[in-house]
């Protein structure tokens, strides 16, 4: 039920229920393979014009024993099937090597390379069932080599090509973080220009395993929502894992991560349930929201937020900015008011009115002392009443050399929106983990990441991204993956980040959301920012987000 699981969990989800009785593995490998060939052919839709023919990549694991079951399948339906295995026979598992011999009983099975798969017609369907949830390290470059020489056979019409179908992930995909372990071509590991050139990370492209649809079981794993792993959004196969079965599958520690917006409610419902959006009542009741904002001439960052918080339902908004800046926001503003802060003191003063209820420090404001002065003060004159800071740009920028002092601060009424580069200079030791900076250690997935951060801070963090990865202190995670249908590449754009920032102060203020979690406010939040970016398409600039909150509310029915 929208749960994200990671390799770990998604094991302990096959053993309990093979250990509980209620399926064998020979039943679920079964299940698995017959369950992607059925996405595969919904996915094609119209069979009548292609060749029924179909490539099978078999791997040394499990993921092989799948491929087995759907050449089986595709040949007990009439299909020519050619499977090409990279391994042992006698090293395979039970499971896959009781599939891999009711395969030899009806076909042959010939060994993976190059030059053997490059043979042959261009067939509908290439089933990448090398590597799953298994792998560890690149893979193989003679399999990488085979499948991109399937991938070129000659078509009978020279037009179409194959559709690929990577069963359970695309063949290299690590699924707990979304990197993709792809082999250095030997020629160009010796070359040092070529290697100079394609930094780690995008020498992933040197060798793209392209995949129209990615088939997999049960749930989504991380992988899939990290990194768009298909061109299709992928599918998920039933297998009968379902708890219901077996009483409850308890989740190793850490997890589950869940999607955003859940998928088993109507996203309407979701948002009404954790926000105010949608409810009657007074402007009070709405909230009133403080956005701190720059000196003169560096004032729009927070305007663009306060904007966004009115917009998305925040009662009252105002914007605070040095003496010298007021005269230029008064010139722009109408809705949202405008009050002078000169010092963290006076800030102090204006927060010991307890309406003022979710307060946003960052945009606009300058890396420096009286940042993080400003920071130090918001946070101390909320610590008690657990009113709510969302922290973004220059207020974390202000503490790259001094985290300590931003951890000990925070309190769980605390969102930090930090973009990737923003997150490893607050925690370096993580953020090197996540790009890999140093390939000896194991990649840290950016969930995994984010949770470690947010234990730090004792708060929720929202790490910006394609993937935005959403964590807190309680151990709570979600993903809102803004690919696959969802994507909205037009979102990078000057600013878009201090729209966010606003839409979770906007939603933070209300009365009704102070009973909510932060991470759920910062989730909705995310959201509404792809959905109006969405909404409004190509050419968009940040300033046009908030301003189709009112048609994106309109279409979800409020
Ligand atoms: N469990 C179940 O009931 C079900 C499981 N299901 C399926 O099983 C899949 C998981 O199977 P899996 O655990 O066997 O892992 P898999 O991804 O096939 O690969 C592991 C093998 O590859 C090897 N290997 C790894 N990296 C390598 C490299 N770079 N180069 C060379 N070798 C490398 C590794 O060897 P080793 O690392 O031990 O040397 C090992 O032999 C899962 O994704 C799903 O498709 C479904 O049927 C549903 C029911
Ligand atoms: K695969």
């Amino acid at each position: 039920m929208g749960e994200i699981l990671t390799a770990a969990q998604m094991r302990a989800k096959e053993k309990s229920i093979m250990d509980s009785g209620a399926a064998s593995g020979l039943e679920l490998m079964e299940r698995a393979g017959r369950g992607v060939v059925d996405a595969a052919i919904h996915a094609i839709g119209d069979l009548t014009s292609c060749n029924h023919h179909a490539v099978v990549l078999c791997g040394p694991g499990n993921n092989g024993g799948d491929g087995f079951v759907i050449a089986r399948t595709l040949s007990e339906m009439g299909w020519t099937v050619e499977v090409f295995f990279w391994g042992k026979a006698e090293a395979l598992s039970g499971d896959a090597r009781h599939m891999h011999d009711l395969w030899t009983a009806i076909g042959e099975i010939r060994p993976m390379t190059a030059e053997a798969a490059g043979q042959g017609v261009c067939p509908t369907f290439l089933f990448d069932a090398m590597f799953g949830i298994g792998i560890s390290r690149p893979i193989p470059i003679d399999c990488a080599r085979a499948f991109e020489t399937v991938t070129k056979r000659q078509t009978e019409d020279g037009m179409k090509r194959c559709f690929v179908v990577a069963v359970d992930c695309p063949s290299g995909l690590d699924v707990d973080s979304g990197e993709v372990l792809v082999p250095i071509l030997e020629e160009d590991a010796d070359d040092e220009a070529v290697m100079a050139y394609f930094p780690e990370t995008v020498r992933p492209r040197l060798l793209p395993l392209h995949t129209d649809l990615c088939v997999t079981f049960h749930a989504l794993k991380m992988g899939h929502c990290l990194t768009e792993v298909s061109d299709l959004a992928p599918a998920v196969v039933d297998i009968g894992l379902d708890a219901d079965a077996v009483g409850q599958v308890p989740i190793p520690a850490g997890g589950p991560t869940v999607q955003v917006p859940p998928p088993e409610l109507p996203t309407k419902a979701w948002v009404r349930a954790v926000t105010a959006i949608g409810a009657g009542g007074h402007k009070y009741d709405r909230g009133h929201a403080l956005i701190l904002g720059g000196g003169p001439g560096k004032g729009g960052a927070a305007r663009m937020a306060a904007r966004a918080a009115l917009r998305v339902g925040a009662g009252l908004v105002t914007l605070a900015v040095p003496p010298e800046a007021v005269a230029e926001n008064a010139a722009q503003l109408n809705a949202i008011m405008l009050s002078e802060v000169l010092d963290a003191k006076a800030l102090a003063t204006m927060l010991e009115d307890d309406r003022l209820s979710a307060i946003c420090v960052g945009p606009g404001l300058g890396v420096g002392q009286r940042t993080r002065d400003l920071v130090l003060t918001a946070l101390r004159m909320t610590a008690e009443d657990g009113r709510r800071v969302i922290l973004d740009a220059d207020a974390l920028g202000s503490f790259a050399d001094t985290p300590e002092d931003l951890f000990k601060a925070c309190h769980d009424g605390v969102t930090i929106t930090p973009h990737e580069g923003e997150f490893a200079r607050l925690f370096p030791d993580l953020g090197q983990r996540v790009r890999r900076s140093d390939p000896s250690k194991p990649a840290l997935g950016k969930v995994d990441a984010a949770l470690r951060a947010a234990e730090r801070l004792g708060a929720t963090v929202l790490l910006k991204g394609e993937a935005t990865v959403l964590a807190d202190h309680r151990g709570a995670s979600a993903i809102h993956s803004a690919l696959y249908d969802r994507k909205a590449p037009w979102l990078g754009t000057a600013g878009a980040g201090d729209v966010l920032a606003g839409l979770i102060a906007g939603l933070s203020a209300a009365q009704m959301a102070q009973i909510s979690h932060a991470i759920d406010l910062a989730a909705v939040a995310a959201w509404l920012h792809v959905e109006c970016a969405r909404s409004f398409g190509p050419g968009l600039i940040a300033e046009d987000l908030p301003e189709q909150l009112p048609k994106v509310f309109r279409d979800l029915g409020f």
